[in-house]
């Protein structure tokens, strides 16, 4: 994990009208992702998950690297929870709220009694992931795993009020222009 946490620190830290947000390769594709960063962190994120699902489940736009890395890893295929409609039979619309935005989303190719892994680069308020459960539950869909990146600890979080756990490679806090990490799963193998 050395590369994802050397990175973390040096990820530039921008104001969205007054949220501290880290502009990082994982979560923005900005500074340039390494490819071995990306590796480094696929590879943690495919041992936390039950690799025998029906399907991955990513929110666009930043899950999607991760889901298609994971995808081509595991051969199960990519679902993409997407901003735009389409208008399919059987599109759900979902509305998450984030610390900065609020939107909608569209879930199309998910089934009831689908064995589902949902990915993230980062879990933040938790209105994101929120919302995708709640809509999966209604669905019917069994979500087997969720695993995300980064956590941002030490606010109020959406999801914690929802029945599930969330797995993450990394904790952070953003905070007066830097980033502190409180754990990783680096420390889990000393
Ligand atoms: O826990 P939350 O507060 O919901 O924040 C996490 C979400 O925010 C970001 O997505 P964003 O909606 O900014 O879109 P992007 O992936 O297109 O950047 C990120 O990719 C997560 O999906
Ligand atoms: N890149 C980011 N930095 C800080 N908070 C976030 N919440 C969602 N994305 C984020």
């Amino acid at each position: 994990m050395d590369r994802l946490l050397d990175s973390l620190h040096t990820a530039p830290i921008i104001d969205k009208d007054g949220y501290e947000y880290l502009v990082h390769p994982i979560t923005n594709g900005v500074p340039m992702l390494d490819p071995a960063l990306l590796r480094e962190v696929v590879v943690e994120m495919i041992r936390r998950i039950d690799t025998g699902v029906d399907k991955i489940v990513v929110p666009e736009a930043m899950g999607i690297h991760l889901g298609a890395a994971v995808s081509l890893q595991t051969d199960v295929p990519l679902v993409v929870i997407r901003k735009r409609p389409y208008g399919l039979e059987g599109e759900r619309r979902l509305f998450k709220e984030t610390g900065y935005s609020d939107s909608e989303m569209y879930v199309n190719d998910v089934d009831e009694d689908d064995r589902i892994v949902i990915l993230d680069d980062i879990l933040s308020t938790g209105g994101t992931l929120a919302a995708i459960c709640e809509t999966l539950d209604e669905i019917g869909c069994e979500i087997v795993d969720i695993v995300v990146v980064m956590r941002k600890v030490g606010g109020e979080s959406a999801f914690e009020d929802i029945e599930y756990e969330a797995t993450s490679l990394v904790d952070i806090s953003v905070s007066d222009g830097e980033v502190t990490i409180h754990r990783s799963v680096a420390d889990e193998s000393e």
